[in-house]
């Protein structure tokens, strides 16, 4: 009973809600602590709701609705045990927008979120609901592709670069993007290995002179 009280009370300060526990005749006591239990029960509902409700946006990011870094830093390792058990292909892209300073810095930060928006419907549309999709970064994507092979994660950049170039984005016109492409072999490659081929491969495409794909070798 004890317990309850101080359980109840620890709830009612976090919650800032007014408590009286004084002078309760034994009769009441007993009604008093079945609606004290029903209370302790549903505000711990109520912090559990809250709690899932954090976590959920902890893993999104806020601008685009798109998960975040977090959210593919989780589930990346996930994906790669899969693959690892089941002996499938895995592969990654990671997209960056050309130039995308330029567009902030003549067309203000606000038309530079509308981009961005614009952009990720263009990648939505290009990609299986079972690819994973998140923002990286800034104006950098990716897109983690379970059951495929480099040669198919090559043509899906490459069915994403030809929707890119053939669209207008509203008042800005055209614009263009970086690709790198690589295979995840969970055997030899750690997550973070992983990621720094693919980032490595984008690189080599914006040193390239950009607006290209770039699949990632290993002799490189
Ligand atoms: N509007 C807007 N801009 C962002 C956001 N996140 C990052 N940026 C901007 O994206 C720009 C990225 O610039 P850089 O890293 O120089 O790259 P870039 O101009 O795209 O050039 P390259 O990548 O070399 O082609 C910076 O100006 C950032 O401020 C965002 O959420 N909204």
């Amino acid at each position: 009973m004890g317990l309850w009280i101080l359980e109840l009370k620890r709830v009612c300060k976090i919650l800032q809600l007014p408590l009286s526990l004084s002078c309760t005749p034994p009769i009441f006591f007993e009604v008093s602590a079945h609606s004290a239990y029903k209370t302790i029960q549903e505000i711990r509902e109520k912090e559990k709701i809250h709690l899932i409700e954090l976590e959920k946006l902890s893993v999104i990011d806020q601008l685009t609705g798109l998960r975040n870094r977090r959210y593919l830093d989780d589930n990346f390792e996930i994906e790669r045990q899969k693959i690892k058990r089941n002996n499938q292909k895995l592969c990654l892209i990671m997209i960056d927008i050309d130039l995308f300073k330029r567009i902030n810095d003549e067309y203000g930060h606000q038309m530079g979120d509308t981009v961005l928006q614009e952009f990720l419907i263009l990648l939505q549309k290009n990609i299986r609901v079972t690819d994973l999709l998140s923002r990286w970064g800034g104006e950098e994507f990716i897109i983690l592709l379970p059951e495929t092979s480099l040669e198919n994660a090559i043509n899906l950049a490459k069915k994403i670069h030809t929707a890119i170039n053939a669209f207008s984005f509203a008042n800005i016109g055209k614009l263009t993007a970086s690709f790198g492409v690589s295979k995840v072999d969970p055997n030899t490659n750690s997550n973070m290995e992983s990621l720094y081929q693919v980032d490595k491969a984008l690189y080599q495409a914006k040193n390239q002179g950009r607006n290209r794909i770039v699949a990632y070798k290993n002799n490189e």
